[in-house]
């Protein structure tokens, strides 16, 4: 192994500015991940960029650099204080937030919940919120006929309702409109108001943070200025929630259900309290982990929904095959004498499948992650890079304290993995892959969409079955269109996540307009 201080023998892009970097010609792209791509078209597939004060970020797409930090390393890699810090800002010491020792404890104490056996039990509700909105959009097109509407809205409140009683078995009255909605009124554009568009100061503020110690950091929450009020609002809501539902579920407030309870909570609350008491979570950290199930579990199903109907809306031909294959299904279960689609029934919808899977490749909601390394280390490549003197790189060697950036997007649209029509939405291609021959990373359909290893996304399973029933009672009833009006959808960054826009009405936040008409 050559050993090198730094990465500067890694070729990429010229650095704009010493203070920023790239970091702010990458916030400010039109459509997302558009730089990545053309990086990767430029450098290979690991290339240099510069971040913030000066320092070198080590930008990869490559699968086996991916597989080796987030799969194999453990802990080595961990989260970078800005990111880390953000999540504790907006949602406390919940597992998102939390490092090393501590986020084991949260995870162990939250993986009985996440149980694949476990999750086939909210199927029933996942098909009875599914149905609630159908039954809604019914009632709209029975006086209008078509229904032109902001299809992201009414699946945001849809998976707020499906987490909320997932989560906690509590109503958060999203699809009515009811008054519990105030949570759910509090986290639209949560993103978008306090990540989209950064400008340098914002930049730069957060990028010290990796300089400062963590108690310092704590009182960046009582800054009375945007977006930290945005975000202490928000906080001090949802505690006010959170304690109140925490009471609800107290085991002594109803011993007879709580001992019946299903709901992700009771059974965290159950291994929390089997746990040895130097194990446990205290209260602050499990209101902590509502907000994140909340945060973490709505909009990302809602957003990777949404995109997947945009794209059906635009790819006809395959709507109506899937609508026909879950129609099949669905007459099999009537002759059968039943009337819900069970999970292997589910299963067995392959085009569903395949568009779920095609969509998390090209429209990954988590367009990529930072890491940085806790040792000095070498990361493994599958595809080498040629050095700024020429030299053949086939791994590279990090000092301890080296940032990466591991960009998902840029993964799902490598030809070699994926074949030649990567920049296309094509969910057959799902059905011809040889994944024997990959290289193995992720947790689903070698997508790094739900990224990987011990910090992989813990609601995977939960967020597939939750898309899967939505698809079988949506496709089966409406039709989906692009509306009248010509609308350009772009694909906008808040930091790392991706959310669709109206180019030129950006003002309006997320939005996808679509046409919806009852299926014939
Ligand atoms: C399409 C839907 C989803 C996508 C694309 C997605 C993506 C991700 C990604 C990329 C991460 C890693 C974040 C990081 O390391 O900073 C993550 C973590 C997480 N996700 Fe998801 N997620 C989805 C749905 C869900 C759902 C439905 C739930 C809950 C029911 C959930 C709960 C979580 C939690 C708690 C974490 C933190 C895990 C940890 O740090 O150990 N996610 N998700």
């Amino acid at each position: 192994v050559v050993d090198r201080k730094g990465i500067k023998h890694v070729r990429g892009p010229p650095s704009p500015s010493f203070l920023c970097g790239h970091e702010e010609a990458y916030v400010r792209q039109e459509e997302a991940c558009d730089l990545e791509f053309k990086w990767m078209r430029e450098y290979g597939y690991t290339w240099r960029t510069g971040g913030a004060f000066g320092t070198d970020v080590l930008t990869t797409v490559d699968p086996k650099a991916m597989q080796h930090i987030m799969q194999k390393s453990g802990y080595n890699y961990t989260k970078k204080t800005t990111s880390f810090h953000m999540s504790w800002l907006m949602s406390g010491p919940g597992i998102v937030s939390v490092l090393g020792k501590d986020h084991q404890r949260h995870r162990k104490i939250m993986n009985p919940a996440f149980s694949a056996a476990h999750l086939r039990t909210f199927l029933p509700l996942f098909q009875r919120v599914a149905g609630k909105l159908s039954e809604k959009w019914k009632a709209d097109l029975m006086a209008t006929g078509e229904l032109n509407t902001m299809l992201n809205t009414w699946l945001s409140r849809a998976t707020l309702d499906v987490i909320g009683e997932a989560a906690f078995d509590f109503d958060y009255n999203a699809l009515d409109g009811g008054e519990r909605s105030a949570i759910s009124k509090g986290y639209k554009d949560i993103f978008k108001d306090v990540d989209y568009q950064l400008g340098k100061p914002s930049i730069l503020f957060r990028a010290s943070w990796d300089y400062l110690p963590v108690p310092l950091l704590k009182v960046i929450k009582y800054i009375p200025a945007h977006p930290w009020t945005r975000i202490r609002d928000l906080n001090n809501l949802y505690r006010e929630y959170g304690r109140q539902i925490l009471h609800e579920q107290a085991p002594v407030v109803d011993a007879e259900k709580k001992a019946t309870s299903k709901d992700i909570m009771s059974i965290l609350i159950k291994a929390n309290s089997s746990e040895d008491p130097k194990m446990r979570m205290d209260d602050e950290e499990i209101i902590a982990e509502m907000y994140t199930l909340t945060i973490a579990g709505h909009e990302t199903t809602s957003t990777t929904l949404t995109f997947l109907l945009y794209e059906l809306a635009k790819n006809q031909e395959y709507q109506d095959r899937m609508r026909q294959e879950i129609r099949s299904v669905r007459a099999q279960i009537t002759a059968r004498g039943g009337n819900q689609f069970t999970i292997e029934d589910l299963d067995s919808l392959t085009l569903t499948m395949n568009a779920i899977k095609e969509t998390l490749r090209m429209h990954p909601i988590v367009v990529g992650l930072h890491r940085v390394a806790e040792k000095d280390d070498v990361i493994p490549l599958a595809y080498p890079v040629t050095s700024t003197t020429g030299e053949v790189l086939t791994e590279i060697p990090v000092r301890a304290g080296q940032v990466v950036f591991l960009s998902y997007a840029g993964y799902q649209r490598l030809p070699e993995v994926w074949g030649d029509d990567t920049n296309v939405w094509n969910p057959d291609r799902f059905s011809r892959l040889e994944t024997g021959k990959q290289t193995n990373v992720g947790v689903f359909a070698n997508l790094m969409a739900f990224s990987a290893g011990v910090r992989a996304c813990i609601g995977w399973r939960f967020s597939l079955i939750e898309m899967q029933a939505f698809l079988a009672e949506l496709l089966d009833n409406f039709q989906f269109d692009l509306p009248a009006e010509k609308v350009e959808i772009q694909r906008a960054l808040a930091g790392i996540v991706m959310f669709p826009i109206v180019k030129g009405k950006e003002s309006l936040g997320g939005a996808m307009p679509m046409r919806i008409s009852l299926a014939q």
